[in-house]
């Protein structure tokens, strides 16, 4: 049905930070760029996160056209903690904040300024929004293969392949190392189960994760009018190339940071400002003073370690990782989440490790326990990156030209790896185990020139200078946007 009203756009990421940043940098570009209105909705919980990391002033309305709301997640309250929940605590909340978001959607049409489109990555709401005959626009926050491994989870069922019918045995890496997914277009044909997502790990036949994702999948294959990617065709053409053919039109549009500044510089020929209304892209606090420590180092002398903002390691694994960063004899700026301090019994970064390794890496090592990791990338003290392989980190490492050691734990990180690892040569992933003895030889291997640091360095080099091509006016990132605010977003273009 054709509407005459300006373009709206409300956005509801999947409330973790990985989600929230990059749905708050496309928000942003619809905004400036494409004159989109946007309404960006938090959960309650990270309403209360953003406020206390940013003060109050970080959701007020900093720009015309573009407002934060909230609505109730159902989820307990603590005054003083909000760190990162389970995920699937999470996933299964978002039903009780899907009646909350009807009513934003049912007020914007009441006081004159209707929604045109919903933006998110949770299938209840992108639903909710068909229900509302409203156009369900998919932001997915993966990597393109990383979606398109989500996407053959009903076929890896149907073939029998997972849940992975034995024992333990059947769930050791050596099983899923050997099984090969041979069918994907447009992936390679020696992806092994191992490559797939966390979820494939898993006996259970009632698996509610798995479930999850094949609805989810669905959805995006049935229910929505457009699918957003925060990646560029230059790295993953021929794996958007292949979805193409069973999703929606697709839009890459990364690296968004980059697109976010390249389109401000064009507009204003100035650096972006960053105003606090549109700047709270962090759910924490970050800790500036690594910065400051950081120009105090040489350049690429400094190994930068962060597991993102949800997964957690074991004390076990901190302690070997400690004394393997501590024998590489290299400096490094690691961030220990607060939230990962507590699981493991400690109080904050340096209250999880042995006081002897804190006493003897003391000004070799920076710890913290959140930082502006955009910034610390783009720092010329950063030599190498050892990362979880989130996306978001996988795509800030690349587009800043930052060699990877890679150790994924979980959801589509083991994908985002195997492709940056052996497709893209960026990253060189760790063994199965974190043990000192290889964590201190992957550390020099990466950051010494002359072994195979030089190779990935070079590659991570070649890397960075294509994901500038993709935001420049002519690169694909830049067209496809401007293709996608016509297509999408403009007004009375009900998709
Ligand atoms: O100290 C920190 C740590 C992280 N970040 C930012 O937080 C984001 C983290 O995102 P990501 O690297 O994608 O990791 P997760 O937070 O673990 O992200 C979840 O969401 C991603 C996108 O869907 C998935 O790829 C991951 O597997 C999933 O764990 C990045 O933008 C970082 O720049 C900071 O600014 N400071």
């Amino acid at each position: 049905m054709p509407t005459a009203s300006p373009a709206h756009a409300v956005f509801f990421p999947f409330p973790v930070q990985g989600h929230v940043a990059s749905a708050l940098h496309l928000a942003k570009l619809l905004h400036a760029r494409g004159g989109v209105r946007v309404t960006f909705v938090h959960s309650e919980r990270n309403r209360r996160r953003v406020i206390r990391s940013h003060g109050e002033g970080a959701l007020a309305a900093g720009a015309p056209g573009f407002r934060f709301a909230a609505v109730p997640d159902g989820l307990p309250s603590d005054d003083d903690d909000d760190g990162p929940s389970d995920p699937r605590d999470l996933l299964f909340s978002i039903g009780a904040c899907v009646p909350h978001l009807k009513k934003i959607l049912e007020e914007a049409a009441a006081s004159g300024t209707p929604a045109t489109c919903v933006v998110s990555d949770v299938d209840h709401v992108l639903l909710a929004a068909r229900e509302m005959g409203l156009p369900a626009v998919a932001f997915w926050t993966t990597s393109a293969c990383g979606l398109m491994a989500s996407l053959q989870c009903k076929e890896l069922i149907d073939r029998g392949i997972i849940p992975l019918k034995a024992d333990a045995e059947k769930l050791s890496n050596g099983y899923l190392d050997s099984t090969v997914v041979d069918w994907v277009p447009g992936m390679p044909a020696d992806m092994r189960l191992r490559d797939f997502f966390s979820f494939v790990r898993t006996t259970d036949t009632d698996d509610p994760v798995l479930a999850v994702v094949v609805s989810t999948m669905e959805c995006l294959r049935t229910a929505t009018s457009a699918v957003i990617l925060n990646t560029f065709d230059a790295l993953e053409g021929e794996v958007v190339a292949a979805m193409s053919r069973i999703l929606p039109p697709i839009y890459t549009v990364g690296p968004l940071p980059q697109l976010t500044a390249a389109s401000h510089v064009v507009a204003s020929g100035a650096d972006p400002p960053d105003t606090p209304a549109l700047s709270a892209a962090s759910l924490c606090p970050e800790d500036g003073g690594c910065l400051e420590w950081l120009g105090r180092k040489r350049p690429c002398s400094v190994l930068y370690v962060n597991f993102g903002s949800i997964v957690y390691l074991t004390s076990t694994q901190l302690v070997e990782l400690a004394w393997g960063l501590a024998d590489s004899g290299h400096d490094f700026l690691w961030v220990i989440r607060d939230d990962q301090a507590k699981v493991t019994g400690g109080d904050g970064p340096t209250g999880v490790l042995p006081a002897e390794f804190v006493e003897k890496t003391k000004g070799k090592g920076y710890l913290t326990s959140w930082c502006p990791q955009e910034a610390v990338l783009r720092h010329d003290a950063i030599g190498a990156f050892l990362t979880h392989c989130g996306w978001n980190s996988v795509l800030e490492g690349i587009s800043n030209g930052v060699p990877m050691l890679c150790y994924p734990i979980a959801a589509d990180q083991q994908t985002n790896c195997r492709y940056a690892c052996t497709e893209w040569r960026v990253g060189v992933e760790v063994g199965d185990d974190i043990e000192r003895e290889e964590v201190a030889r992957m550390v020099r291997e990466v950051m010494e020139e002359e072994i195979k640091g030089k190779e990935v360095r070079q590659r991570a080099t070649e890397w960075k200078e294509r994901a500038a091509m993709a935001v420049v006016p002519s690169g694909t990132s830049w067209v496809n946007l401007d293709r996608m605010v016509n297509e999408v977003f403009s007004p009375g273009n009900n998709m």
